[in-house]
């Protein structure tokens, strides 16, 4: 069966960051890349502040796909005031939040197959009020969907990590963790896994939180307390969940070989083996949620925006996996 274009949403995320950047040159490298259609969201002078390239600015994102091979479609959202690369503003701030309103409403609304989101700094927008802890848990909300209940995968080609706590102080880990929500985010994720990646009997590994595991509990009582009741009810439900591992040893390649994705208890536990691994490549999927949403693994990188340094293959491989995930949607439900 042949399908008809995708076509994506991307928001250019922060205007002074790499975001314009990064699509502009997969834009560029389209056919290097093998990258699928998508329009561009966000403020029309970041992109030519960075690249000279062609810009297909659009009032109707149904003319984005013929758009696509001549020029990069953008739906021009101005910031109110320029911003250099390098030096966020609050003005940036309120482009990027506006972006990203756009680019996922295209999304909900059907009028995208999926959304690619780019870097936004967190800290910028909690200054002009964004209550969000990050963009997933706003496009959870945008989509009706608890929080609780979407999993932000880091995915790359040999490694998919799933943190159970994401942007919180490292302290305030532990008593946040709880049965309920390593089993919720472990369902969204193995769910996930067979939405999105057509993996039909998906194998979790779930980490421990102390040292070894806890070594039975001479460590840490996490392991004993939360985290085999939380693997004890998956099992019940009839999911393949291993574990508690030890967090040390579950990222080389053999063990990697023995699981589709791992569970892990906070934010650096999942984000670090995969940035280690696969960080010129890493693609952020929300899984839990009634649309695709993807993002690069990076961040805004203020210390390289506008020097031609950014490397745009996170980008890219978002946007071919945001695609490929909507295709596994669409053909398989
Ligand atoms: N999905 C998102 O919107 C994300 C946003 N952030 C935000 O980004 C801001 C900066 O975070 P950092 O921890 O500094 O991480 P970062 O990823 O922005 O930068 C870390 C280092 O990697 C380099 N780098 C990042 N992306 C690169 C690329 N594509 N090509 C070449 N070099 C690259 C940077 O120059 C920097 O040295 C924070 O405010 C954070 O909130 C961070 C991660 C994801
Ligand atoms: N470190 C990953 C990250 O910051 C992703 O955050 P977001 O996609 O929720 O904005």
């Amino acid at each position: 069966m042949s399908l008809p274009p995708l076509l994506l949403s991307v928001s250019l995320g922060d205007p002074a960051g790499i975001g314009p950047e990064v699509v502009a040159k997969t834009w560029d490298s389209r056919r290097a890349l093998s990258v699928p259609p998508f329009v561009a969201v966000g403020d029309p002078r970041s992109l030519s502040e960075v690249w000279d390239g062609p810009i297909a600015v659009l009032s109707n994102p149904a003319e984005a796909v013929d758009a696509f091979d001549h020029g990069l479609p953008l739906l021009a959202v101005p910031a109110a005031a320029a911003s250099l690369p390098g030096q966020p503003t609050t003005a940036g701030a309120h482009c990027s939040l506006d972006s990203l309103e756009l680019a996922v409403g295209l999304a909900r609304s059907g009028t995208c197959a999926g959304v690619v989101t780019g870097p936004v700094a967190k800290h910028q927008l909690y200054a002009i009020g964004f209550n969000h802890p990050g963009q997933t848990e706003f496009v959870a909300e945008r989509c009706g969907v608890s929080p609780g209940n979407v999993a932000m995968m880091l995915a790359g080609p040999t490694l998919r990590t799933v943190p159970v706590t994401t942007h919180m102080p490292l302290r305030d880990v532990a008593d946040v963790l709880s049965a309920p929500l390593i089993e919720a985010r472990a369902r969204a994720t193995l769910r996930g896994l067979q939405r999105n990646f057509g993996i039909a009997h998906p194998r979790l590994a779930i980490a421990g939180f102390n040292p070894h595991a806890g070594e039975n509990g001479a460590l840490g009582r996490e392991e004993q307390e939360v985290i085999e009741p939380a693997i004890a009810t998956l099992r019940e439900e009839g999911w393949d969940v291993t574990g508690p591992y030890p967090a040390d040893t579950m990222f080389h390649a053999s063990a990697r070989a023995r699981y589709d994705a791992a569970l892990c208890m906070y934010h650096d536990q999942a984000l670090i083996p995969l940035k280690a691994l696969h960080f010129e490549e890493g693609v952020n999927l929300t899984l839990g949620l009634p649309i695709v949403r993807a993002a690069p693994d990076h961040g805004t990188a203020f210390d390289i925006a506008g020097q031609d340094r950014a490397d745009p293959r996170a980008m890219a491989a978002a946007i071919r996996m945001a695609a490929s995930c909507a295709r596994h949607r669409a053909l398989h439900g």
